[in-house]
């Protein structure tokens, strides 16, 4: 198994925000987390990369890989995020850093987390480079210098450079347009897959998921209320909120006229 959440509760100013949530990814799965904003899927993924704001409270247990994550301190935290973990956000013109070449940004997680040669990992960043389909010519050009897709391709890129066990992407085309958008998820699917990794993919629309996971879970003011096979909650969505999602992403679908589905 590659992610164990079990009872994970998250408060914050007293508050509590996720309420006892459970939710696996094995080995080489692509798992959806859906929901509606605020239901807490950013507490969730904070708190899987201990990210969350001071002062907030976590319980449960979190393990990767067998590793219990909750409780952890910041220097080993930091080491399974730069080992273990790949994180693909929603907006790559923030997430990517302005000064920084597209082969430096790439290279960045290789100089912190590795000893490389410089050799070697400018073959592995222009392997890397070429395997987002962004060529030689690109690899000199500035974040700014891009479209919002190829700043995507060298964010998913930097997260996949360290062959990292876990992949979190957290609306990753949500900026896109949708024709990009879908280049976008299928190169994500496509390398996660050859990588061998986990994905947990986080999400408001199920339009995205039935394309990439194959197993999803629906959250709901912080609780999970329905969890499965993409396709079957999309067949037959027991929950309101989950028809709802539903509703919506055929609504979407229509408007593109795309039918979508992802391979088992
Ligand atoms: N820094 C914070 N302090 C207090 N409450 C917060 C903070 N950040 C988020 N919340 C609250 O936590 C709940 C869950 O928010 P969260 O950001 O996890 O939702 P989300 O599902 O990721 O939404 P979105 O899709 O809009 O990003 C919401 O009620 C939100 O108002």
């Amino acid at each position: 198994m590659s992610l164990q959440i079990h009872n994970l509760s998250v408060s914050l100013g007293g508050q509590e925000l996720v309420h006892g949530v459970n939710l696996d990814v094995r080995d080489g799965e692509r798992v959806g987390l859906i929901g509606p904003s605020g239901s807490g899927k950013s507490m969730i993924t904070k708190a899987l990369l201990a990210l969350l704001p001071p002062g907030a409270r976590t319980s449960g247990s979190i393990q990767l890989f067998g590793q219990e994550l909750v409780g952890l301190g910041e220097e080993a935290m930091a080491f399974v995020r730069g080992s273990y973990i790949g994180t693909v956000f929603q907006n790559p013109g923030s997430s990517l850093n302005p000064v920084l070449t597209v082969a430096q940004q790439v290279a960045l997680p290789l100089r912190l987390h590795y000893q490389l040669s410089r050799q070697d990992r400018d073959e592995r960043v222009a392997a890397m480079l070429e395997s987002v389909g962004l060529g030689a010519d690109l690899a000199r050009k500035y974040p700014s210098q891009l479209s919002g897709g190829q700043q995507q391709r060298v964010a998913i890129a930097t997260a996949l450079v360290t062959a990292p066990k876990l992949i979190i992407a957290d609306e990753p085309t949500t900026a896109l347009d949708s024709l990009t958008q879908r280049q976008i998820l299928d190169l994500l699917r496509r390398l996660v897959d050859l990588s061998g990794a986990s994905l947990l993919f986080v999400t408001h629309d199920f339009t995205v998921l039935s394309r990439v996971c194959q197993t999803s879970y629906v959250l709901e003011e912080g609780r999970i209320v329905e969890g499965g096979p993409t396709q079957s909650l999309l067949k037959d969505p027991q929950q309101s909120l989950t028809r709802q999602l539903v509703k919506a992403a055929h609504a979407l679908t229509l408007q593109a006229g795309e039918s979508e589905q992802v391979d088992q």
